[in-house]
């Protein structure tokens, strides 16, 4: 059971923009795949076209061998959970997740079988005869879910799922999903906007951003080898910070102007950007005439503080730092790097060889 995506298109109206340009991409069976990116960048679009509740404009998707293009939702084998997790208020909680069951005219004895087991499986079991505005809103994603397990269907797709949940809950329940998924060896196509859930469950993560496909990759893949400067300013908290540089020899480039990097690559371009994530960047204590930075804020962390600092020639940057290193507001300090950078091309392409020792590191 793959799904393929193949030059996947959309187009809203005829004159209208376009929302995805080639969506191109494989989901194996008892994959968990994330479908991750900003604000109107085409998630939910591309989920709903899998699920045949939008029309795709081009291009071509396969569930199981079969192109699915012009088949309805309710016979491309898949089930969908929503943000606003869709329960019918006036049905208890077996009846909601015996619905989609009854609605394609299941054996009652087999209903009563799947949703005793589907709700066994979330932990819902004392609460069945429950209506939903009597539940929490985790007991209501769990129904959701519940639903979607007793339905039987090879592949799930859920479209931020847990965005209406407190941090804690969605914590929770992201390891929930993540057991389920595993348990039941079903493909889950899950979109989210959130960098932390897509790092945490996907097998493979999709980033999409400008209609297109930035990358696809494992977690590690898209951490430590991003395809380009957009990628890699996605995931990491806080974000990697992009420097000018400049080349200065074989293997050495300096950065802002500021400090030298050498890098085990050729430096083949004049001139480019540095990525350097904020546990690579090192904090010093400085006079005045080492110094070139300035602390400008200071969040503490527990066992890590990060600190915002301001280079003497321009450029902001965020480090992070041991919980106990004491610096203060406003503080000289001399702001250097490991050599563990990445090196992205002017148009912001990666360019740092050896990604796959980076990837493996
Ligand atoms: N029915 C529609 N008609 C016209 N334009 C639409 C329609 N639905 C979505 N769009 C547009 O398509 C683009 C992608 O929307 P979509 O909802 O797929 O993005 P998203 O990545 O899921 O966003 P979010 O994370 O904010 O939910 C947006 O610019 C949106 O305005």
């Amino acid at each position: 059971m793959t799904t393929l995506l193949t030059n996947v298109c959309k187009q809203y109206d005829d004159q209208g923009k376009t929302v995805l340009k080639n969506v191109t991409a494989k989901i194996e069976t008892g994959e968990f795949f994330v479908i991750v990116g900003p604000s109107g960048c085409g998630k939910s679009t591309l989920l709903r076209m899998i699920a045949g509740l939008t029309q795709i404009s081009n291009g071509e998707i396969s569930i199981d061998g079969q192109i699915v293009n012009n088949l309805p939702p309710k016979d491309r084998n898949l089930t969908m959970v929503f943000q606003s997790y869709a329960l019918f208020p006036f049905l208890s909680v077996w009846d909601n997740v015996a619905f989609g069951l009854r609605a394609r005219k299941h054996e009652q004895s087999e209903i009563e079988e799947r949703v005793n087991n589907a709700l066994k499986m979330v932990n819902l079991e004392d609460l069945k005869e429950r209506k939903p505005r009597e539940l929490s809103g985790g007991q209501r994603q769990r129904v959701a879910l519940a639903r979607a397990v007793a339905s039987d269907a090879k592949i799930c797709l859920m479209d931020e799922p847990l965005s209406n949940l407190d941090a804690q809950l969605r914590i929770k329940m992201r390891q929930e999903i993540y057991a389920l998924q595993r348990k039941l060896g079903i493909i889950l196509i899950y979109v989210t906007h959130d960098q932390v859930e897509a790092m945490t469950m996907a097998d493979h993560i999709m980033v999409l951003h400008d209609s297109m496909v930035q990358q696809i990759g494992t977690p590690a893949e898209i951490y430590k080898a991003p395809a380009n400067e957009f990628v890699a300013g996605f995931f990491g908290v806080p974000p990697i910070n992009i420097l000018f540089a400049t080349k200065v020899g074989d293997h050495s480039i300096k950065v802002n102007n500021n400090f030298q990097v050498e890098v085990e690559q050729i430096v083949t371009e004049k001139e480019m950007k540095v990525g350097i994530r904020p546990n690579e960047l090192i904090v010093e204590k400085a006079d005045e005439l080492s110094a070139n930075a300035t602390v400008q804020n200071i969040e503490f962390l527990g066992d890590e503080k990060i600190i915002h600092a301001t280079f003497n020639n321009g450029g902001n940057v965020s480090a992070i730092v041991p919980g106990i290193a004491k610096f203060d507001i406003f503080e000289m300090v001399k702001i250097t790097s490991s050599n563990n950078v990445l090196l992205f091309n002017q148009n912001g392409i990666n360019i740092t060889e050896n990604k796959g020792d980076l990837i493996n590191a």
